[in-house]
C-alpha cells in the first residue's frame, strides 16, 4: 500500500463536520484526503467493498400486526391463521436469509427519531467532551471511537449502554467473574439517558416478541427461550459513520457475524449495510425501509437451533458525502446461561454440532479482541464446532 502519509489522522478531526457546517457556516471542510487515512483502516483487498452495490430486494419484510397487540405470544400452537403464517414466514426468512424486516412492530416511531435526535447532537460534541463518558478495559460501556472487528479499525464511533441498568456480566478474560456494569451516561445531552432508556424498554418488548416467534418457528413452545434471558445482558449501540475519505479502502464496521440471540437494527436514509446472500455468497446492500427493523439472526440462534438457522455475516460500506446513523439493540441472554443445541431439536440424524461454551466468558473474550488490535483470530462458535 503506496501510502502519502503514514501520520495517522485521527478520527474526530472528520466526525463533526457534517453538523459543524449546520451550525456554524463558516466552520471549513476538514476532511482528509486519501492519503492521509490511517492504514490501521485498510482492508486486505479481498475485503474491500466493490464499487458496484448489488441491492437485496428480495430480503423479507414481515408485518408483524397479527402480534403488536400482545405481550406474549400463547405457548403452543393453539394460535390464529394470521400467526400461523407469520410464524412459518420467520421459519423461512431465518432458513434462507437469516435476515428480515418487520414493520408494524409495536415500537412507537417518535421514541426512535427522539433518540435518533439526541445520538446525533452527542456525536457533534468535540471529541473531549465524548471522551468524558469513554469506554475502557474495565468497562465497555460508553464511547469508543477505535473499534476493531477482526484487527482491523472499524470507520465509526460508538456509544454503548446496557438495557437492564446494572447488568451483570465478566468483562475481561483475565478476570472471569462476572462485575456489575452501570452505564455512562455524559452531561450533555442532557436527554440523552431518559430518551436511551425510553426507547430500550420499547425494543425489549419487541424482542421477546421475536424471541417467542422464533421458538414457535423451530416448532418449540413459545416461552422456550425466555428464561435465558431473565437476566439479559443486552445492550444498545449507537453507530456513527462519519464520511469517509476512501470509502472503497476501509469499512464502517468489517465483515462479522453477531455472537448475540438477536440483534434488531434501525439505520437512517443512508444505506451501507450489507448482507452476505447465502445462496451464492454474494454482498448485497439492505436498503432502508423507513420504519422498519432489521432483525438478523445471531450466532447463539444458530447454536441453539444446531445450524437450522446461521448467523449471516454483514458488514457496512462507509461513503465519502454523507455520515450515517445506525442504532443495533443486541439481544444477548444472561451471563450465566450456557449455550448449546436444544436437546429436543437433536436425534439421531442430527446429532449436536457444537460443545457448550459459557455466554458471560465469551462475551469477555469477544469484547476484548474489538477493544484493541490482537495478534490472534478473535474467537468464534466455529472454535465449539465438534468436528466428527
Ligand atoms: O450499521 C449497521 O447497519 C450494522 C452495524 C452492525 O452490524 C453492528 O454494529 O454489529
Ligand atoms: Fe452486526
Amino acid at each position: 500500500m503506496n501510502l502519502k502519509s503514514q501520520n495517522s489522522r485521527p478520527l474526530h478531526y472528520i466526525t463533526t463536520s457534517a453538523h459543524q457546517s449546520q451550525i456554524n457556516p463558516n466552520y471549513k471542510n476538514d476532511y482528509p484526503q486519501m492519503g492521509e487515512v490511517d492504514p490501521a483502516f485498510i482492508q486486505a483487498i479481498e475485503h474491500r467493498p466493490r464499487p458496484t452495490i448489488i441491492e437485496a430486494n428480495e430480503i423479507p419484510v414481515l408485518d408483524l400486526s397479527p402480534i403488536s397487540s400482545l405481550d406474549h405470544l400463547p405457548k403452543n400452537h393453539a394460535i390464529s391463521k394470521d400467526m400461523v403464517d407469520l410464524i412459518s414466514e420467520v421459519a423461512e426468512a431465518s432458513e434462507k436469509w437469516g435476515f428480515f424486516q418487520v414493520i408494524n412492530h409495536g415500537v412507537p416511531p417518535d421514541k426512535l427519531e427522539k433518540l435518533e435526535l439526541i445520538a446525533r447532537k452527542f456525536f457533534a460534541l468535540p471529541l473531549e467532551e465524548k471522551k468524558k463518558v469513554s469506554r475502557d478495559e474495565g468497562n465497555p460501556l460508553g464511547y469508543y471511537d477505535a473499534e476493531h472487528t477482526k484487527n482491523v479499525r472499524d470507520w465509526k464511533e460508538v456509544f454503548d449502554f446496557t438495557v437492564r441498568d446494572p447488568t451483570v456480566i465478566p468483562v475481561s478474560p483475565d478476570k472471569l467473574e462476572a462485575q456489575l456494569l452501570v452505564n455512562r451516561w455524559p452531561d450533555y445531552p442532557t436527554e440523552l439517558r431518559e430518551v436511551a432508556q425510553e426507547y430500550a424498554q420499547e425494543v425489549e418488548k419487541l424482542a421477546f416478541k421475536l424471541l417467542e416467534l422464533i421458538a414457535l418457528s423451530l416448532g418449540l413452545s413459545a416461552d422456550r427461550l425466555n428464561g435465558f434471558f431473565k437476566d439479559h445482558t443486552s445492550f444498545i449501540r449507537l453507530n456513527h459513520y462519519p464520511p469517509c475519505p476512501a470509502p472503497q479502502l476501509a469499512l464502517g464496521v468489517g465483515r462479522h457475524k453477531d455472537v448475540g440471540a438477536l440483534t434488531i437494527l434501525a439505520q437512517d436514509g443512508v444505506g451501507g449495510l450489507e448482507v452476505r446472500q447465502k445462496s451464492n455468497g454474494e454482498w448485497v446492500r439492505v436498503k432502508p425501509t423507513p420504519g422498519a427493523f432489521i432483525i438478523n439472526v445471531g450466532d447463539i440462534i444458530q447454536v441453539w437451533s444446531n445450524d437450522k438457522y446461521e448467523s449471516v455475516e454483514h458488514r457496512v460500506m462507509v461513503n465519502s458525502q454523507k455520515d450515517r446513523l445506525s442504532i443495533p439493540f443486541f439481544f444477548n441472554p444472561a451471563h450465566y446461561v450456557n449455550l448449546k443445541p436444544l436437546e429436543e431439536l437433536l436425534n439421531e440424524h442430527n446429532r449436536a454440532k457444537f460443545r457448550e461454551y459459557n455466554w458471560g466468558e465469551f462475551f469477555a473474550i469477544r469484547k476484548q479482541s474489538n477493544f484493541k488490535k490482537l495478534n490472534v483470530e478473535n474467537i468464534q462458535i466455529s472454535h465449539f464446532r465438534i468436528t466428527e
